[in-house]
């Protein structure tokens, strides 16, 4: 039995329990985290951050002292970055006195992030790189869901690495997905699995999207998800990114956030900022019983 005094938020309604364990001794195994996201027999979210001193996760290299956010999906598994989870998770360290400066780098599985808290609910966040790239067996992977009406539907989908993988395909029927089901791609390609975002493209500067994550199913939003469907979508553009940064509206079943995009060097990365809200809803505590 172990206590765990946790609170819950949630960025654009992909929500989070999220935990402080500053000495590395609440290492949570897979059937904990799915107890505490169970949304009927325990707290309820799409992950668990639990922050921990860097130096208590052997794969950090970076600063010891720094806060990591150790993300696990709802099904236990874990992943390498969280668009939307870190945004909550910056807010959970300011709120609980864990950081006392609005600008915090924290790290990650994907290496340290930057982020800013903004004077209203947002929280900016350096995203790092964004690289587009081939599959296995050529340039896009063929992605495969149901309609509403149980018709299997196939798109060429852009594989996109975010720090996390994701499988951007383009459709203008996004309303009509059922993404009760995990979406299905070829054997070998993603091997570690994928994020498939669906998207219909509005104009330039503005997309809706919809989202299976891997190790959650269908959620209302994914902030790496919004980082991968932006640099899809300018690509697919055509558009010119340099210096400056480019601003593209995501739209998400749950709200709406704000990716920019720039190549600060010209033959550097694609580099990605994500902007959007992020809320602490509440507190409690709660005793994980023995589930061995
Ligand atoms: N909801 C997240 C992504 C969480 C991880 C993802 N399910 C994966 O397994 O890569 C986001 O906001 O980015």
């Amino acid at each position: 039995m172990r206590d765990i005094t946790f609170a819950k938020g949630h960025g654009t309604r992909n929500d989070f329990v999220v935990f402080t364990d500053q000495a590395g001794m609440l290492d949570l195994e897979p059937v904990e985290v799915r107890f505490l996201c169970d949304r009927r027999g325990g707290v309820g979210a799409d992950g668990l951050l639990r922050a921990v001193r860097g130096k208590h996760i052997a794969e950090w290299e970076g600063d010891p002292d720094v806060w990591f956010m150790d993300y696990r999906n709802a099904d236990g598994s874990i992943a390498e970055m969280c668009g939307n989870g870190v945004r909550v998770f910056v807010r959970y360290l300011y709120e609980s006195g864990l950081v006392n400066e609005r600008e915090v780098t924290i790290g990650t599985r994907a290496g340290a992030r930057h982020a800013v808290l903004l004077p209203d609910d947002r929280v900016r966040v350096g995203m790092g790189p964004v690289r587009l790239h081939e599959g296995l067996l050529g340039p896009t992977v063929p992605i495969t869901v149901l309609d509403g009406a149980l018709v299997e539907r196939t798109w060429d989908a852009q594989p996109v690495d975010v720090g996390n993988p994701h499988a951007v395909a383009f459709t203008d029927d996004i309303g009509v997905l059922d993404l009760t089901r995990q979406p299905l791609w070829p054997a070998g390609e993603f091997p570690l699995g994928v994020n498939a975002e669906f998207v219909r493209v509005h104009n330039e500067g503005h997309v809706g999207m919809r989202v299976y994550e891997r190790g959650v199913g269908e959620t209302e939003s994914c902030g790496t998800g919004t980082v991968a469907v932006a640099a899809a979508s300018a690509a697919r553009l055509g558009l010119e990114i340099g210096a400056e940064e480019r601003r593209i509206r995501v739209d998400v079943p749950g709200g709406a956030v704000v990716v920019g995009l720039s190549r600060p060097e010209s033959d550097g990365p694609l580099m990605a900022t994500l902007t959007g809200p992020a809320q602490l809803v509440f507190r409690g505590k709660i005793v994980i019983p023995d589930l061995g």
